[in-house]
């Protein structure tokens, strides 16, 4: 593990609010699992008894995310390195999940780019960059996922937006226009 990476912790005394087996023997398909909300949607899963495949970039992150899920909650969580703007890793990683627990229930598209950067000072590579990682990646994992398994064993797909495409808003277009791609074309 590179020394700057953050270690990401699990919820201390977990309450649970559904029944605690509500997710049993289901599994999840997590990109942007490895930090941040995303890592807590596996642990959250995990502990209502669901087995995960976090995916991202960063392979030692992962690896380290997954130790840790699986220490809090006893379930199974196996990290993929996968970037979701390239078709080839999707696959690849959902290829592993089916080998890995033989089906898929739950893809959620947590991966995300962002910065702060007004519009003017904007590169075409960076305002492309975000919608390809957010956008793009959740069609690529979305397709991937349809095509491999959710076409004949139905399925749910669940995708993180947020609330800044409803309105302006400074210094995030990028991200606006990319969360409103998902929002409005995929949901
Ligand atoms: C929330 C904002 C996030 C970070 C800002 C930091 C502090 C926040 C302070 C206040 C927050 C205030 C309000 C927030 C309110 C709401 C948030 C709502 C939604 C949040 C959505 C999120 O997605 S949060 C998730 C954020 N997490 C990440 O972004 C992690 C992953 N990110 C990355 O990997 C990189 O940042 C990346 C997105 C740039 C992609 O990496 P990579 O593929 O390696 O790309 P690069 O080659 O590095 O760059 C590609 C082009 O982009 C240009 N670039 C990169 N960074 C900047 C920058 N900071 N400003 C301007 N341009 C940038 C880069 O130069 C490349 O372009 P070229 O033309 O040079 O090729
Ligand atoms: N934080 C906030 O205030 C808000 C966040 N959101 C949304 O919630 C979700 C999680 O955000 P948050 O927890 O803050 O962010 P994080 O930065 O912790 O998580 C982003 C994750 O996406 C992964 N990721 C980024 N690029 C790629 C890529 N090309 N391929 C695969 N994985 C990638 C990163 O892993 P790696 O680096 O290993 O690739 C990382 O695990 C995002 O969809 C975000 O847009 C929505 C509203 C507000």
């Amino acid at each position: 593990m590179a020394s700057e990476e953050v270690v990401e912790k699990c919820i201390e005394n977990y309450k649970y609010s559904f029944r605690n087996d509500i997710l049993s023997e289901k599994v999840a398909f997590i990109t942007g699992g490895g930090s941040g909300i995303c890592f807590t949607i596996a642990e959250i899963f995990m502990r209502h008894g669901c087995h995960t495949v976090i995916a991202g970039r960063k392979l030692g992150r992962l690896q380290l995310s997954a130790e840790t899920l699986s220490k809090a909650t006893g379930l199974r969580c196996v990290p993929v390195q996968a970037d979701v703007r390239k078709p080839q890793d999707v696959i690849a990683a959902i290829d592993k999940c089916l080998q890995e627990f033989g089906r898929l229930d739950i893809v959620i598209n947590g991966a995300a780019g962002n910065f702060l950067c007004p519009l003017e000072n904007m590169s075409f590579n960076a305002f492309k960059t975000v919608l390809e990682i957010d956008t793009m990646g959740t069609y690529n994992v979305s397709k991937v996922a349809f095509d491999k398994y959710f076409k004949d064993h139905g399925g749910v797909i669940i995708n993180i937006s947020a609330t800044l495409h409803l309105r302006g808003n400074l210094l995030q277009a990028h991200v606006g226009v990319a969360k409103a791609g998902i929002g409005k074309a995929l949901d």
